[in-house]
Formats: C-alpha cells, structure tokens, sequence
C-alpha cells in the first residue's frame, strides 16, 4: 500500500490529508486542527469540501468566542487585537464598507486597514477564523503561565521573552523575531519583570539577547498608534512614565549585566544594554543604530550622558544626533563593545567567556558593580528622568508623527 501525506493550505487553515491508495479502492483521511477526530472519506473531492464545510463554526460558537475575549486574563498585543476586530467585522457586516480614516487618524487607519486587507473573505470563513483565533489565544495564554516545576532550566510565562536560568547564567531573550523584536508596551514590562526576577534569583550573571536577526528593532512604532481616551497627551504622558520606569529598571540592576548581539541593534534597547552593560559582546556582523532624529526624537535610556563619555562628545554627536550606524568593529573601537568575535565561532566564544564569569564569587562581582556604579546612579536617575520630559514633548511633535505615519504607513498591511 502506498502512503502520501500532503499539507493542503485551503485559505482558513492547514488540512493534512492523507492519501491512502489500495487495491481498486481510495480513501482520504483529513485531520482537522480543532477536530480530535480523523475524518475518513471516500472520493469524489467534492464530498471533502461538503464535509469540511459542516465543521465552519456556528453563530453559537462565533457568540462563545467572542464571550471567551473579554475573559483573557492577558491583553494579547495590538496586532492581534486588530486581527479580531477585522474577522469580527468581516464575520457580522461582510467586506469593509467604510470611507477610509484620515492619515493622522491613526487607530482607526490601523482598524479600517485591517478590515480592509480582508478582502472579500467570506462572512463564515471569517466567522471560523475569529472562532479558531480566539481557541489559539485561549490555550496559549493558558499554557504560557504553567512554570515548569524544579528544573534548574526553567522557561517562565512570557508572551515576548524568554528567560532561562542555567550554570548561573540568567539568559533573557527578546522574542518577537518576526516583528525584529520591537519593543511593543508589554515586553517593556516583562523585560522589567525579568530583570527584578533576576536580580533576586541564584545565577550569577545575567545576559540579554535578542531572537532572530535583529537584537532590537527599538521602540515598536505601532505602540504609538493605541491612544487612551485622554488623547496623544495622555499616551505621551504614559509613554513618558514607562520609558523612565523601564530605564530605571537598568541603573539599579545589581547583577553583571552582558549584552550579546549577534545582529542589529536599533533604538531603546541598545542605550540601555550599550550604558550599563559591563560586558557587549558583538559579532563582526551585529551593527547599532540610533535614529532619534529620522524619528523626531531625543536620545534615551542616559546615552546623552553615557555616550559622550564612553566615546567622544564628537562620536556620540554623530551616533545620537545624526543618527550615523555603527558596525561592531566601530563600536568596539569607540568604547561602545567590549569584544567582537567572527560570526561563525560567535557563540562558542561568548559562552565560554560567560560559564567563566558564572563561577566567579557572585557577591564579589555584584559590590564590584555597586561600586562602579554607585557614584553615577544619581546621576543617571536624573539624566533618564530629563530625558524622559524631552521626549513626552517629541512624541506631540509634528516631526516624530510623520515619522511614525511614514513607517507605518510603508506597512499599510498592518
Ligand atoms: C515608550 C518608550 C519609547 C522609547 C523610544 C525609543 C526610541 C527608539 O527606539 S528609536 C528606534 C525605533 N525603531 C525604528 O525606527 C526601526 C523601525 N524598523 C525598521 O526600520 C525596519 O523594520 C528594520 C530596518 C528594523 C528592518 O527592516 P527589514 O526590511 O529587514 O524588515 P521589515 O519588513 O521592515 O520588518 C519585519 C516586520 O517587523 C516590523 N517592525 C520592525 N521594526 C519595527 C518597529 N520598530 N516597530 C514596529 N514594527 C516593526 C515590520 O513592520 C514588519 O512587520 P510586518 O511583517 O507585519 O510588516
């Protein structure tokens, strides 16, 4: 008996359907992602098409979706909420009917451009896509907040993280590599949950690293876009206050803290990871950017400080005013990276170096950073809470709008 197993994608989901040719006789076996059951059929094709249809999710299901959405115990993100709005909107009025938003009107552009991409997506096929959305976001939630129990490598509830404790090295990884891991509002708060957990865990050392070919992309542009009812005011004012939260998170970190950038590094992370890292280790292929000013914006995370220190004023000026990318050799020559390693045994050696360092006394290296950086926390506070101010007011500006318009409108498909 032959066996051919064929992944059908058949525009709502992926069907596997399994060809089983037998003597005089075929059958087909359809596996269902939400269907427990294996579906066995016989030809003609037609008849998988009718059997595929009765499984479309009834108005009964569609309703207990959308009850099962106001009781997500985590906001799943902008992204996917949009997503549920056009298959919500689809699924109840059909294709977008609506005059499209103004270009500064920008979460309703974000909404009418979700729905819009819809298409002519059939009203049940958008009903069973929300249905199988909502299934997904319901037992991702669920099974993203079960901690593995006495393991020394544990992998916590993340959403845009991961974070591994192993050998005494705290590893904390940004996860969202299809979006160059932007920092959207809710990894700023689990980076900060991370690095409180790991200030008090028993590793030695503490690393952040970034999944995928980009460390950070920076600030996720799209956070701009989901204004509260106070108005721009109000997010800048919020944005202000988390920015300066976050920030402090690193000033007062009291553990070795490594950067390990195999691969670019934009905007808000690097400040903080580049200033108050003890250690940047960089593969030769990793370059840093900060394009403050092609965003009109102001410099963060103390790099107007820290920068013209560890550099020059001149080279700091051309990295934060006029936004000039480094490449890891360049960094490490300006003071910016401690060490930069081919990208073939990158790896290799930068986990070398750290399972070292993990077996140093951890009390000795932790009153050695105190020391370090206790006659410069202050300061720092200061900087990060002056620099904060300057960008709420940025933010309201006409330049860092159309700057954010600009990007997201090249990606209209949000
Ligand atoms: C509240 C505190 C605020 C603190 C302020 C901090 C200031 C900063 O952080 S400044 C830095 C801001 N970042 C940027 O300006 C980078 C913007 N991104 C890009 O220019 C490009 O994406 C890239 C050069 C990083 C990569 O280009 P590439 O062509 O390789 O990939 P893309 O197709 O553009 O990206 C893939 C995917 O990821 C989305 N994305 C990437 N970066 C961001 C971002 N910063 N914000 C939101 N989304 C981002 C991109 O839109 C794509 O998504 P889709 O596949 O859905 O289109």
């Amino acid at each position: 008996m032959d066996k051919h197993s064929i992944l059908v994608c058949m525009g709502w989901e992926q069907l596997e359907i399994r060809l089983q040719k037998c003597e005089g006789w075929e059958q087909i076996e359809i596996s269902l992602p939400n269907c427990s059951s294996l579906q066995v059929i016989s030809f003609p094709v037609v008849q998988l098409h009718l059997n595929r249809t009765a499984m479309r999710a009834s108005q009964k299901d569609f309703e207990n979706a959308m009850n099962q959405v106001k009781l997500l115990k985590k906001d799943p993100g902008n992204e996917v909420k949009l997503k549920l709005y056009s298959l919500y909107k689809q699924a109840t009025e059909g294709p977008c009917n609506m005059p499209k938003p103004g270009v500064f009107d920008l979460i309703n552009k974000a909404k009418w451009d979700a729905w819009n991409a819809l298409g002519s997506l059939p009203k049940e096929t958008a009903r069973q896509n929300y249905v199988d959305l909502v299934s997904s976001l319901s037992s991702s939630l669920e099974s993203s907040s079960q901690v593995e129990p006495g393991t020394d490598r544990k992998s916590t509830g993340y959403e845009t993280l991961m974070v591994t404790s192993e050998d005494g090295i705290t590893k904390i990884m940004l996860n969202r590599p299809t979006k160059k891991n932007a920092l959207n509002v809710e990894m700023y708060h689990e980076i900060m949950h991370a690095l409180k957990a790991a200030s008090k865990d028993d590793s030695a050392i503490t690393v952040l690293t970034g999944n995928g070919d980009y460390y950070s992309s920076g600030n996720d542009l799209t956070n701009f876009t989901d204004i509260p009812p106070g108005g721009v005011e109000e997010k800048a004012k919020n944005g202000a206050v988390l920015l300066r939260e976050f920030v402090g998170c690193f000033i007062d970190f009291p553990k070795p803290l490594i950067a390990w950038s195999m691969s670019s590094l934009w905007g808000i992370f690097r400040s903080p990871s580049l200033g108050y890292s003890i250690a940047v280790y960089a593969s030769d292929r990793a370059t840093f950017h900060t394009p403050f000013s092609h965003l009109g914006q102001s410099p963060e995370g103390c790099s107007s400080y820290t920068f013209p220190k560890i550099m020059s004023p001149a080279k700091a000026t051309e990295m934060l005013v006029f936004g000039k990318k480094l490449t890891a050799g360049e960094a490490c020559a300006q003071g910016l990276v401690t060490e930069v390693f081919p990208d073939s045994t990158f790896q290799k050696e930068v986990w070398t170096r750290l399972k070292a360092f993990a077996k140093l006394p951890p009390n000795a290296m932790r009153i050695s950073k105190e020391i370090i950086r206790n006659r410069e926390k202050e300061k720092l506070h200061a900087v990060n809470a002056e620099e904060c101010s300057v960008l709420q007011g940025r933010w309201l500006s006409d330049e860092c709008m159309n700057a954010v318009v600009n990007f997201l409108s090249r990606k209209s498909k949000l």
